[in-house]
């Protein structure tokens, strides 16, 4: 059988250069390209790529995916920056490239990824929902992905289920001391030497709470969640959001 053939963007970064050695590994795949800020992308078409593993920064993403799907080929994004408007003009261009797929996974780790789930199925059992997230100081953005995109499926779950507002007497705060407002879910971003990708949900009703906690360790914690996106995203047409649509979660 042949050989997927893969490249990465953003390849010398963080999770890049993780993500070029476990495609490497992986025998059913073949790296056929990895660039980096400057390089051209004329080189993916040159490489044959068909799966292309973006993992570059919110300012590159969308120029990147632009040539992807002009291209015919498919994307695997962990990149983060998504508004929905970027998810708008993302459709229009899968639109105009039938048969090409692309997956935006806020988080490639399999805990992560149940986190999320969790928080959503228990959300509505819960009067209050805060979210602390917690990564290393290089980080660019805040809040995070995973912690936007889990806010939204709190805020969904409440939503559905007719919950009020949350309870909050606060009358007067110092900027920021509340968190961002996401959706009606307040998320805290902690930024601290030594972390890696750290997330807690915070749920409480009364005289009870609930606390849902994941650990990312290391960049191993995201190669299986990637892959696994590479393997799928070309049998799987249009826009996917979220690894937990590959993992049959029921
Ligand atoms: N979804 C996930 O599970 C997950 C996990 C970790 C990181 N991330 C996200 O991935 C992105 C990268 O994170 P990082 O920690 O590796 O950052 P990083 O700064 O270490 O790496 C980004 C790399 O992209 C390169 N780059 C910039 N513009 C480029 C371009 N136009 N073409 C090619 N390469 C380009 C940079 O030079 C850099 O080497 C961030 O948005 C981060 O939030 C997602
Ligand atoms: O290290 C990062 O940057 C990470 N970004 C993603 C996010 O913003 O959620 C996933 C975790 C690691």
């Amino acid at each position: 059988m042949s050989k997927l053939r893969v490249a990465v963007l953003g390849a010398k970064g963080r999770i890049g250069s993780e993500a070029v050695r476990a495609v490497e590994a992986a025998e059913d795949l073949e790296l056929v390209a990895a660039l980096g800020r400057g390089d051209k992308l004329e080189t993916l078409v040159e490489a044959g790529a068909q799966v292309v593993v973006e993992l570059t920064t919110p300012d590159a993403v969308m120029d990147n995916l632009d040539f992807c799907l002009r291209h015919g080929i498919h994307g695997v994004v962990g990149t983060t920056g998504w508004t929905d408007e970027r998810l708008a003009q993302l459709r229009t261009w899968l639109d105009a490239a039938p048969g090409a797929g692309v997956l935006i996974a806020p988080n490639f780790s399999i805990g992560a990824v149940l986190t999320m789930r969790f928080a959503q199925q228990a959300a509505r059992f819960f009067e209050s929902a805060e979210i602390i997230e917690l990564h290393h100081p290089n980080k660019a953005d805040a809040p995070s992905g995973t912690a936007a995109r889990t806010a939204q499926l709190i805020a969904e779950a409440r939503a559905e289920a007719g919950c009020p507002p949350q309870p909050d007497a606060t009358r007067t705060a110092l900027d920021g001391a509340r968190g961002a407002d996401v959706d009606g879910v307040p998320v805290h971003s902690v930024r601290l030497r030594g972390l890696l990708a750290h997330q807690e949900v915070l749920l409480g009703g009364v005289g009870e709470t609930l606390t849902i906690r994941h650990d990312s360790l290391h960049h191993s914690s995201f190669m299986p969640g990637i892959l696994l996106g590479v393997r799928r995203v070309v049998d799987t047409p249009g826009l996917t959001v979220g690894l937990e649509n590959f993992l049959d979660l029921g």
